[in-house]
């Protein structure tokens, strides 16, 4: 799942961590230099003064003929000693506190990475971004967060470069991932029953299969279902969503191909009441979203049925077309969020990550395979660690 983009993330680690490692190896050279230089200057300093007190030694030996053979020695100490405490002042003075703290972060093998350094790892991780769906503002935020948290000193002296990397990677993806998140079992649980739940998004992507998921998994929590087929527009919906119903043993209520999808959505409300079922599952007809007849129709579910939740159906693989459908049919109909379908077989990761920061509307389930226990509850720190963890 996503491995395109756990290797493109992986790419720009190792982009940052080569950076790193060639301005360590520069700033290794150049403190050596420094050390040279300034060592050489300490043996000159203390060459001269050796020879001054030397002379001066000879002129007093000549006119006291007094024994002075220790002091030649001392004087030279302390001229070296001066001269030392002189060099240290001098570099001292020369360091502004940027340039002393980055020598120390250089003497413990941190590195401090700085905006210029980023330029080019950046532009490839934007160019990844963009190539795996990611939405363009997503990434402009991803990019943002990553430059924010990797530009600076402070952090970069108790990390490595690899952690730096993927601690920003982390909060910059969690960010945009967990936008709107709420707790979809406490919502359900804590509802008054019946809780009716209804599906949109275009055909084929999935919705009946999670919609008999979801039947599955309510069913696991000890919650009662009945299915309801609001997709009288398609011939043989009614049959396709009776395998499913079939198959899981859930009562199904359907109309008549042409009939009124609100109409079949109130009969199941009706039925759930009548038989303390605790939650409906409505499927609606998939048409484009662009399309006057859906929206009149999503209107009327809504001032029928008043829905408690209107989670948005779309596939993982489409990427750009999916983000872009999920915020049409939110602006549309409001969502309150969204179920994501074959990640199995995503490897971009694009949908995953930009829905929820362009709906504002999190992503609530990911459908991960063709069996009707292939749902998983989106949990975006699990999906973080997917991208730049070690989780597969
Ligand atoms: N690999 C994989 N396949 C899935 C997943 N969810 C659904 N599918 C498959 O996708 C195909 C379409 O699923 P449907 O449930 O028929 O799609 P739909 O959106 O209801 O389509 P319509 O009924 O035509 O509106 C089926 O073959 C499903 O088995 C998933 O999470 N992973």
């Amino acid at each position: 799942m996503f491995d395109g983009l756990k290797n493109k993330l992986n790419s720009f680690r190792e982009d940052v961590e080569e950076t790193a490692e060639e301005k360590q190896a520069e700033a290794d050279e150049t403190a050596a230099a420094e050390t040279a230089e300034a060592d050489a200057d300490v043996a000159a300093d203390s060459g001269e003064a050796t020879d001054a007190d030397a002379a001066a030694a000879a002129d007093t030996d000549a006119d006291a003929e007094t024994d002075s053979e220790s002091e030649p020695t001392d004087g030279a100490g302390l001229a070296s000693e001066e001269a030392a405490a002189a060099l240290d002042e001098e570099r001292e003075e020369d360091a502004g506190p940027g340039r002393l703290q980055r020598a120390a972060a250089f003497a413990t093998g941190k590195v401090i990475i700085e905006e210029d350094d980023l330029e080019d790892p950046l532009w490839e991780l934007e160019m990844a971004l963009l190539e795996s769906d990611v939405e363009m503002n997503v990434a402009e935020e991803i990019l943002d967060t990553v430059r924010e948290k990797m530009v600076g000193e402070t952090r970069a002296q108790v990390q490595t470069t690899g952690e730096l990397v993927e601690e920003a990677l982390h909060d910059a993806l969690y960010e945009v991932i967990s936008v709107g998140q709420f707790d979809f079992d406490e919502r359900v649980r804590s509802a008054e029953k019946p809780v009716t739940i209804v599906f949109t998004g275009v055909n084929g992507v999935g919705k009946t299969t999670s919609i008999a998921k979801l039947a599955r998994y309510l069913e696991d929590r000890g919650l009662s279902v009945v299915m309801a087929n609001g997709d009288t527009y398609r011939a043989g919906a009614n049959e396709q969503i009776r395998k499913h119903a079939d198959n899981l043993d859930q009562k199904l209520i359907t109309h008549e191909q042409g009939g009124d999808p609100a109409a079949v959505l109130y009969d199941a409300v009706e039925y759930a009441e009548a038989h303390d079922v605790d939650v409906v599952l409505g499927d609606t007809a998939g048409r484009l979203h662009t399309s006057n007849d859906l929206m009149a129709q999503l209107e009327k579910i809504d001032r029928v049925v008043n829905p408690d939740m209107t989670l948005f159906v779309d596939e993982a693989v489409a990427g750009q077309d999916a983000v872009e459908r999920a915020k049409k049919f939110n602006d549309a109909a409001e969502i309150d969020g969204a179920v994501l379908t074959k990640a199995d077989a995503d490897s971009n990761g694009g949908a995953a990550i930009s829905i929820a920061y362009v709906t504002g509307k999190p992503i609530l389930f990911l459908g991960t395979g063709q069996g009707y226990d292939d749902l998983e509850r989106f949990d975006p720190e699990r999906m973080v660690d997917r991208l730049v963890g070690e989780e597969p």
